[in-house]
């Protein structure tokens, strides 16, 4: 599979710099679908428009298997691209939508129609050529659009918040069926996003961005368990940060002991742990020993994955938490680490 290469990628708009010496790879054979996931602002949709060749470099360089695109014009760099709102020819069907680049490379009238055929098949939605496109949902919309990017065979596909106007239950659907859609056309796909979960539906690798920069790649795992630093770990959704101290086969914090063999390597001494509202477990059980954490129930929410709680503790104040059994405010609980939800800061 080719490679996507930016090296000091600096892009501006008049006086301020937006991209500033930013370095990436993404296509590799293991991770054919990368995500961009930064906050607003942070230079995603112009970083998806300079691979495009729709903003020029200030500085530095992007290239397709070592060679350089300066030089090569939109057109001729043979990537698709979708925005959020697929951007559909509205006075034209489904089926002239989805051909509309393969008229303009001149396709005979034959390939057109198998080939329009086999992108609607592909995004599974055949039967529906003859259709005007105002007439599709949002989802079928951008379905449409992600046939008429995928069919003149671009080797770069580039999708700018595909998800963005479709409702919540749509959204998880179609990540997953975007994700199996762009594999099957064995197309590298990077995939803008400021959702952190349509990030780790869709793509095998996500790269964290902020203020211009690249900070931390890696699959949707790895970056749970082990983001760069606090600032990533929030954005994942960390909402406490806490010491730790490797004692022995023991990682001790103020939330009681963890094996440190479940970490993988640690580094000798102090590190910084992640937690999420799922990392710490609350039981409304009276605590095993009397030095087990404990806490004091503040608020009790239900939400559709469980108990949500936040708890006031000695240690560390007020601190989040789920809980599986009922609880209510005001109830003391015993509060347990779960270290497949804790992340380690920095390594
Ligand atoms: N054409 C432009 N002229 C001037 N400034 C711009 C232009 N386009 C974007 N910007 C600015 O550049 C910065 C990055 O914008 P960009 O749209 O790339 O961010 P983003 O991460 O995609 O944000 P969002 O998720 O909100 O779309 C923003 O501060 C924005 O205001």
């Amino acid at each position: 599979m080719s490679v996507l290469r930016l090296r000091d990628v600096t892009v501006g708009y008049g006086a301020r710099t937006v991209l500033d010496g930013l370095d990436w790879a993404v296509g590799s054979e293991d991770s054919p679908v990368s995500a961009l996931l930064g906050p607003s602002g942070c230079g995603k949709s112009t970083l998806l428009r300079a691979i495009a060749g729709l903003e020029p470099l200030v500085r530095g360089a992007i290239t397709w298997d070592g060679r350089d695109l300066a030089h090569v014009p939109v057109h001729r760099r043979d990537f698709g691209v979708v925005f959020q709102d697929g951007q559909l020819f509205s006075g034209r069907t489904v089926g002239q939508n989805v051909a509309y680049g393969l008229r303009r490379r001149r396709w005979s009238r034959a390939q057109i129609d198998e080939r329009v055929r086999q992108m609607l098949d592909l995004v599974q939605l055949p039967d529906i050529a003859e259709r005007r496109v105002t007439e599709l949902s949002g989802g079928q919309a951008q379905r449409v659009a992600l046939a008429r990017a995928l069919a003149p065979r671009p080797r770069l596909l580039l999708l700018d918040e595909p998800l963005a106007a479709l409702d919540a239950r749509l959204r998880e659907e179609l990540a997953f069926a975007i994700g199996d859609i762009v594999r099957a056309a064995a197309t590298p796909t990077v995939v803008v996003t400021h959702d952190r979960a349509e990030a780790a539906l869709l793509a095998d690798e996500v790269s964290v961005m902020r203020a211009g920069a690249i900070v931390q790649s890696g699959t949707p795992t790895r970056l749970w368990r082990r983001p760069a630093d606090e600032w990533v770990a929030d954005f994942l959704g960390a909402t406490l940060h806490i010491d730790a101290q490797a004692v022995g086969e023991a990682l001790r914090t103020p939330l009681g002991d963890l094996e440190a063999a479940t970490f993988g390597a640690l580094p000798p001494g102090r590190c910084r742990l992640a937690l999420r509202p799922e990392s710490v477990r609350a039981e409304p059980a009276a605590p095993a020993t009397p030095a087990a954490p404990t806490g004091v129930v503040t608020h009790v929410a239900a939400l559709p994955s469980g108990l949500r709680l936040r708890v006031r503790t000695e240690a560390l104040g007020e601190i989040d938490a789920v809980a599986e059994r009922a609880v209510e405010v005001g109830e003391t609980v015993s509060l347990r680490l779960d270290p497949s939800h804790v992340g380690v800061i920095g390594l």
